[in-house]
């Protein structure tokens, strides 16, 4: 049975959800992302099937899974770039991310990140965050308009949380490759995410970076609700709560790291590949 009710929001034809319309998900359930029943095939290849998932307003999940597992797919459904043939995809109870695109679900307050840090290299640190606060006013409009005191203020937080502050007026292209990515996710703070999807964030970091990264991810859960898509089991312990496993575009198990780890399916799917390690051999 669905567990969202059937009156979903859907926005009347002609009037696109934009940024300043700040959607308020409805979390009363205390979920915040319903993803129920959903199927993506590809040529016939069921890359998602009858997957189901629910993510708790302001949790830390971390969803792991073998290569080819579904995991990208299913950011890429939730983020509008992928639709799938089957299913429901809801913000909280009642928006139906499914009749939003990519944009307005950004702007509805799902931020993405992916891998690769994607900086701007000639701009300083101070400068990226004013283009990210600055939305979709543009490049000109952003670096050239006075900042009010309480955008000073916002990124000012923003470059704390980040750890970033003494680098602040430093070209982001001189950050290191850890820097560049907690940098790309002050950029998504900006916009006051509820939901942030997070694509391998230690990939490629030093033990130091990946250990600061553990801590602001940490510290962003609660305000937002994180998802954390990683390879690294022995980051993933350091920070899960809760983690999810997906196999063949299902979830095949839910639970604590102990308890995955100690279940016989997950062990011969997946960890079992590398029972005896702490990374599972992503290429
Ligand atoms: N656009 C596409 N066309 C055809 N097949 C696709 C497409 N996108 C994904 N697939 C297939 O769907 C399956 C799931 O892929 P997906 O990228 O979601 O897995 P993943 O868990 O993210 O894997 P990885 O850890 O390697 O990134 C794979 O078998 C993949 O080859």
């Amino acid at each position: 049975m669905n567990l969202a009710q059937e009156t979903a929001v859907k926005p009347t034809q002609g009037s696109p959800l934009l940024a300043q319309d700040h959607i308020e998900p409805d979390t009363r359930h205390g979920v915040i992302l319903y993803v129920e029943d959903v199927s993506v095939s590809f040529d016939g290849f069921k890359a998602l099937n009858d997957l189901n998932l629910y993510i708790n307003d302001g949790e830390l999940r971390c969803l792991i899974g073998a290569n080819g597992a579904g995991k990208t797919t299913l950011m890429d459904v939730i983020t509008g770039k992928t639709r799938p043939d089957t299913g429901r995809v809801s913000f909280g109870q009642q928006v139906d991310l499914l009749q939003l695109n990519e944009s307005e679900i950004a702007n509805a307050g799902i931020g993405r990140k992916f891998q690769k840090p994607t900086v701007f290299e000639q701009l300083s640190v101070f400068e990226n965050l004013e283009l990210s606060l600055a939305g979709d006013k543009g490049i000109w409009t952003s670096l050239f308009h006075k900042l009010s005191g309480e955008q000073k203020d916002r990124i000012a937080e923003i470059l704390f949380t980040i750890g970033l502050t003494e680098q602040r007026h430093l070209l982001a292209g001189s950050l290191s490759h850890g820097q560049k990515q907690w940098l790309e996710i002050g950029m998504l703070l900006a916009a006051e995410p509820r939901l942030l999807l997070v694509d391998e964030p230690v990939a490629g970091m030093t033990a130091q970076e990946t250990e600061r990264t553990a801590e602001l991810l940490t510290s962003l859960a609660g305000k937002h609700s994180v998802v954390v898509v990683e390879h690294d089991m022995a980051f993933v312990r350091s920070i899960a709560r809760k983690v999810t496993v997906l196999h063949q575009g299902t979830v095949l198990a839910e639970g604590s790291m102990n308890e995955i780890q100690s279940n016989p399916d997950v062990i011969q799917v997946y960890l079992g590949e590398e029972s005896h390690g702490e990374e599972t051999g992503k290429e």
